[in-house]
């Protein structure tokens, strides 16, 4: 008896051991992520956001993580704010320059259910403090950030540094080059920058003998929805429904002589999945000033205040499916006000 104790307190104590290297190891981390004082969360948000346990990228729980790499101030805190804060773009204008890895978890629904991982632009993936394998292997899309009113150059150089480090860690990752701030550029310009990032990005990783990794380009900017289709694509890779989803849409608009329908995340807008004719953008818009209406007059006739009804919405189910029969197609899109008061 006394034998079988001895063995398994020295089985314990071995565990114990094998757990604090386990610890010892993640350390580095914790020099680039938010701690207790991180004054980031927004309490109105709903989303839980600020300091990583250790334990966490062990933990049973199988969430896709997003990240959001880029040079500094090339719009990376912008972008979550904007999709999942409901901050104004204006406002954005005064965020601070991000210095640690701000970790947020989003779970509007049982599709929209992810982390994002927003990085400071100075990041060094040669500091050895900097464990990237961690980060990297939990990785379901790596969105990377470009400046396009700025000079590209240095933000290819990182983006090839970190697609190429990712994609030897864990290659199923994808890859989402936001070619942002298109706001600033003609429609001429927009395609040409498009064009050139596409070919300089695609012919480095050729020159590393790395064509097979697939990246994927999107014209975006805070200032219209565009980010919003984005991030709905870059979402909609991670739904492993998503082509059941599709079928179901494609039956619905069949059946219902609907010309268009969408599945919704209420709270963030960006849509889970559409059906097989192809997404205009002028259609996605008036679905989002709809999804805004909605939320108003529910707010007057409901006397919620609008984060109260966020909040109601996240709790209830915040996906919907949105259609459009044609007549609401044929009219031009109308600008809802955010405020019917
Ligand atoms: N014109 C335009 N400006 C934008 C857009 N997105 C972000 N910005 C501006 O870009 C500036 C930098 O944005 P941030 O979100 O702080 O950039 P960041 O990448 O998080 O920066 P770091 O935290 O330093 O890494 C801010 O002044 C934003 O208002 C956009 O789509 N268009």
């Amino acid at each position: 008896m006394s034998q079988v104790l001895g063995k398994q307190q020295q089985q314990q104590q071995q565990q114990d051991e094998e757990e604090e290297e386990e610890e010892d190891e993640l350390v580095g981390l914790a020099d680039y992520v938010d701690g207790p004082d991180s004054s980031d969360a927004d309490p109105e948000s709903g989303a839980e956001e600020g300091v990583l346990d250790f334990s966490d990228p062990f933990s049973t729980e199988v969430k896709p993580r997003i990240l959001l790499m880029g040079l500094r101030r090339s719009g990376k805190s912008s972008i979550q704010k904007v999709v999942f804060h409901k901050m104004s773009p204006n406002e954005t204008l005064f965020l601070e320059s991000t210095n640690k890895i701000c970790r947020e978890d989003v779970s509007n629904s049982s599709f929209v259910n992810f982390q994002i991982w927003d990085f400071p632009g100075q990041i060094d993936f040669f500091d050895p403090t900097f464990d990237y394998e961690m980060i990297f292997r939990g990785t379901g899309a790596l969105i990377f950030v470009i400046d396009s009113q700025d000079d590209y150059m240095e933000a290819l150089a990182r983006l090839h540094l970190t697609v190429t480090r990712a994609y030897k860690v864990h290659p199923d990752i994808n890859f989402e080059v936001f070619i942002h701030k298109v706001d600033g550029l003609s429609d001429d310009h927009k395609i040409e920058t498009q064009r050139d990032i596409h070919q300089r990005a695609n012919d480095d990783l050729a020159d590393a003998g790395l064509e097979k990794i697939h990246l994927s380009f999107y014209l975006t900017s805070i200032y219209d929805h565009s980010i919003f289709e984005a991030f709905s694509k870059v979402v909609q890779k991670l739904i492993p429904q998503l082509p059941t989803l599709e079928n179901l849409l494609n039956i619905f608009i069949s059946n219902s002589g609907i010309e268009k329908a969408f599945l919704f995340d209420v709270v963030s807008k960006i849509y889970i999945a559409t059906d097989s004719t192809p997404v205009d953008m002028q259609t996605y818009e008036l679905c989002c000033d709809m999804i805004d209406v909605v939320i108003d007059i529910s707010c007057i006739y409901g006397g919620f205040s609008p984060p109260q009804m966020l909040r109601k919405l996240r709790t209830i189910n915040s996906s919907f499916t949105f259609t459009l029969s044609g007549s609401a197609l044929s009219k031009p899109p109308r600008r809802w006000s955010r405020n019917p008061l």
